[in-house]
């Protein structure tokens, strides 16, 4: 798949985005309503949800041995036996394994190095969240070196922080110019998302421009938030982007990822978000070269519904704590 260049910033396409929010609504409970996932079904876009998951942890008390510990989750995320009584045959082709792990880039060495131990590097990413997580409010001067540190250190994906202020002020060209800069610094082997944080934004209208900013930008994702805000990863905001990165791909003929992040718990979440992005993209973006979540809490839920579907009954409380 070619990867999005980006192109020139275009503020005429900009100017005619309008987007009504009661509408957004709207189509959300349409799609969602009356979409059941049943039986094997059910149980086979659960684990296409594992195979999709950057399993996260961003917290102020990470240490080497939580890393090492999420990255061995990473690369077994739903246990042997749950898989045996699914009928689940493991092979080169067909293995269920997280698409990343997600850390601040002072851990991005530790998760290298356990990925190193499991045999994993180069079959899971290790993506480090960078540019002043979350909030972005630092000096560019620093913001891009933190790029350059996590990618030294081994990081193979970026998630960046666009600096919400510009987006406020519409200050769409500076947006521009911070985003290609930042793409520079992953250089070319380095894929980046670009964290909206669509929260903080204000309206419907400045998370599709933001959206299309980001994506003319070089982005070869998108993701709605950092986790950290009031409000994150909502069916709406994921609506709004995937509009923009559906007219993104028609006008320019790039796919882009999106990767909502931030609140994402539940075995239903994780269905409605599938089924919302089969609706709006296709099943193009139902793997994980195109759709990401972000997530931090999700795994173990999605865990214990295959458990429930493999055994017929439900887990005990203790079995799936970590994901
Ligand atoms: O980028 C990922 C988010 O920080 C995850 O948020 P979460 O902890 O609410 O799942």
């Amino acid at each position: 798949m070619d990867r999005n260049p980006g192109c020139e910033l275009d503020l005429g396409w900009l100017h005619s985005v309008n987007v009504n929010a009661n509408a957004v609504h709207e189509c959300v409970e349409y799609i969602i309503a009356d979409k059941k996932v049943e039986g094997e079904h059910y149980a086979a876009w659960l684990l296409k949800a594992v195979t999709c998951i950057d399993l996260t942890t961003l917290g102020g008390d990470d240490t080497s041995s939580n890393v090492a510990r999420l990255c061995r989750k990473a690369a077994q995320p739903i246990s042997q036996n749950i898989l045996d009584a699914l009928g689940f045959k493991e092979d080169d082709d067909i293995s269920i394994k997280t698409a990343a792990v997600c850390v601040y880039p002072s851990r991005v060495e530790d998760a290298v190095k356990e990925l190193r131990k499991l045999n994993q590097c180069g079959k899971i990413n290790v993506a480090s969240v960078a540019t002043g997580f979350p909030s972005g409010q630092m000096p560019l001067k620093t913001r891009l070196q933190e790029i350059n540190y996590a990618v030294e250190k081994g990081a193979t994906e970026i998630d960046i922080v666009i600096n919400r202020t510009l987006v406020l002020t519409g200050k769409w060209e500076e947006l521009y110019q911070e985003i290609q800069q930042m793409k520079e610094a992953c250089g070319p082997n380095v894929h980046m998302k670009s964290i909206l944080a669509v929260g903080e934004l204000d309206t419907m209208s400045n998370i599709y421009k933001a959206s299309l900013v980001a994506m003319m930008a070089g982005s070869d994702f998108i993701k709605t938030s950092t986790g950290k805000e009031t409000v994150n990863a909502t069916l709406p905001f994921g609506l709004v982007m995937a509009r923009a990165i559906k007219e993104y791909y028609q006008r320019m003929g790039y796919k882009v990822g999106l990767k909502p992040a931030g609140g994402i718990r539940t075995r239903k979440d994780a269905i409605n978000w599938l089924i919302l992005i089969k609706e709006v993209l296709g099943h193009d973006w139902l793997n994980n070269e195109l759709f990401r979540f972000g997530a931090s809490g999700l795994l173990g839920d999605i865990e214990s519904a295959l458990y429930k579907f493999a055994f017929k009954r439900e887990p005990e409380s203790y079995m799936f704590t970590l994901g």
